[in-house]
This record gives structure tokens, C-alpha cells and sequence, in this order.
């Protein structure tokens, strides 16, 4: 099957540089995706837009030329809950790619344990309006109640303004909940203001809420983007992503978001994406935490 890109889409960054920042040994990229290829793995009839292609080989090639060690490979929406690239991605890292699936309640038993026998070790739960059809509150009950029996988690992606109406639901799920960038915050407000002093009292307030403190291209008004060597690239996110880091040190995943779907006004550098780094997380047992012991103690407990 062959597939025209949405109009507009921009392709990741072909050629990225050497970050300037060496992250330590054994990080990991918790939060990416692959696209297809469409003619493998073709994208979902229900999908609210159409990417390029993005597979498990330029993923673990971008893996190697930052100096990660693993990836956590999410499921993108483009995919809906068809997650046969993903899970391919997963058989053939050699161990060092975990995935995140979406599923629906008619997923049957031994499709779980299949995705789990090939690294899945979560759910995502999708609020954007943008990139799914709402489902039903009590189905995400029902599936969480399933995960939770094979040690996962659930990853829920939604923006700031919407937490005031998901926050019951949210603290009611019964596992370890994990927060797509940062759930959003708009960054032309304060730091301190009313919306993300909310997101701060979500994690306060319960424990088992973690957040990745990932896509400051995503999240940024002003830029600077990194491109053209950009050494202090989305300065008007660093304060909200460091305030997380520093506040909940042991709760916090970093990820490059490539193949970074959506984006309309530039495409980062990815190298200059992970020197962004050591702005949200500036010491080296910030960095560590963030890079290597959380993911490790999420995805690979077994190891830890
Ligand atoms: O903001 C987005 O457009 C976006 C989309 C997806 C996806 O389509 O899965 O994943 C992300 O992490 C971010």
C-alpha cells in the first residue's frame, strides 16, 4: 500500500549532529516512535494524519548517534491500536527496545502476553483531540485493570487545560501512571501560575505519577529551535521542565520524541535536542536518574 504524507508534514531531521552533551553510559530514549514503513505496516484507517516513514533501522541508527543505549518505543496514533511496527521494532533490537501499546477492550488475553513476551510494558491513553476519537472512560477502566496483572503502566497524553475534568479519573487508574510531556503546559504562562501549579500537585499528591519532561520543540512559543548549532534552544520551556526534574527527581523520563509527528514550524536537530539536556536536569546525578535509573527501574526492572 502507498501513502500520501498530510499536506505540510515535515520529515525528521536527516543528518543530525553529534550532541555536544555525552549522556551517561546505559541512557535511555524513553519516548519515541516508528512510522511504518506504510508498505510494511500500513497506518490505521481511523488515523488523523498521514507521516512519513520512520523505521526501527533509522530509529536504532539515531539511537547510535546520539550515544543511547535503549529506546522506549510508543505507540503512535497514526497506528491506532495496530501495534505490529512497534512490536517488530521491539524483536529486533536485541533486547534493548521496550514498547508502549494501545489497545482496545477486545484485545484478548493471549495478545497481551504475546506483547508483553516482546517488551510491552504499558498502555497509552490518549486525550488530544486532535489525534484520536474519544473511548469511553469505562473501557480504559477495564483495560487498566487487565494491564495491571502483567506489571504495566499506563501512559496518558492530554493537554494542561483538561486536567481539572480527567483529574478523577486519572488518580483512580491502579497503576503506575506515566505523563506525556509534561501534559502540555502552556509556557506562555508562568511557571508558577495556577495551570502548572496544578500539574505539580498531580505529582505531589500521587506518587505513582511520573512525567516525561520531553518535546520542548512541541512545547516552546519562543524558540530559539534547535537548529544551526543552537546551544540554548526552547529557553521558555526550561523552567517548567527543570522545576519537574528537580522537584520529583526519581519520577522523570527524558525521550527525543522522533520521528517528532505534527510538528509545523521547524524540525530540530536531534543532537542538539539532547543538549538540551543538562538546562532541565544540571547535575550529574539529575542526569543519571533521568537517563538511565528511572527508565531502567521502569522498563527493565529486572536488570536493576
Ligand atoms: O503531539 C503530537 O502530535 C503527538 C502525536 C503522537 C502520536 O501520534 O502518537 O505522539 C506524540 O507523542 C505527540
Amino acid at each position: 500500500m502507498t501513502f500520501e504524507k498530510t499536506p505540510g508534514w515535515l520529515d525528521w531531521y536527516a543528518n543530525p549532529s553529534k550532541p555536544r552533551f555525552k549522556v551517561p553510559a546505559g541512557s535511555v530514549d524513553a519516548h519515541c516512535h516508528v512510522f511504518g514503513p506504510g508498505a510494511e505496516f500500513p497506518f490505521a484507517p481511523e488515523r488523523k494524519y498521514t507521516p512519513c516513514d520512520a523505521s526501527k533501522q533509522q530509529l536504532y541508527a539515531l539511537r547510535d548517534h546520539l550515544g543511547f543505549a535503549r529506546n522506549v518505543v510508543v505507540q503512535a496514533t497514526c497506528h491506532g491500536a495496530d501495534n505490529r511496527a512497534m512490536v517488530d521494532a521491539l524483536v529486533h533490537s536485541n533486547g534493548r527496545a521496550r514498547g508502549v501499546a494501545t489497545v482496545k477492550r477486545s484485545v484478548s488475553d493471549a495478545e497481551l502476553q504475546a506483547m508483553h513476551d516482546s517488551g510491552v510494558r504499558g498502555v497509552r491513553f490518549n486525550f488530544v483531540k486532535r489525534l484520536v476519537d474519544f473511548t469511553p472512560k469505562d473501557e480504559l477502566v477495564e483495560i487498566a485493570e487487565r494491564i495491571k496483572t502483567l506489571g504495566w503502566h499506563v501512559v496518558i497524553y492530554f493537554e494542561a487545560v483538561d486536567l481539572p475534568e480527567l483529574w478523577d479519573f486519572f488518580t483512580a487508574l491502579p497503576t503506575t501512571i506515566v505523563v506525556d510531556h509534561m501534559g502540555r503546559p502552556d509556557v506562555g504562562k508562568p511557571v508558577d501560575g495556577p495551570e502548572f501549579e496544578l500539574f505539580v500537585r498531580f505529582m505531589r499528591e500521587h506518587s505513582n505519577v511520573w512525567s516525561k519532561v520531553s518535546c520542548p520543540e512541541r512545547l516552546s512559543v519562543s524558540g530559539p529551535p534547535a537548529l544551526h548549532g543552537e546551544q540554548h534552544a526552547y529557553r521558555d520551556v526550561v523552567p517548567f521542565a527543570r522545576r519537574i526534574v528537580e522537584s520529583f527527581p526519581d519520577r522523570v523520563l527524558w525521550g527525543t520524541d522522533w520521528p517528532h509527528p505534527n510538528l509545523k514550524d521547524h524540525m530540530p536537530d536531534d543532537g542538539l535536542l539532547v543538549d538540551f539536556i543538562p538546562h532541565i536536569a544540571p547535575t550529574a546525578e539529575l542526569q543519571r536518574k533521568l537517563l538511565v535509573d528511572n527508565p531502567m527501574r521502569l522498563y527493565w526492572p529486572e536488570e536493576t
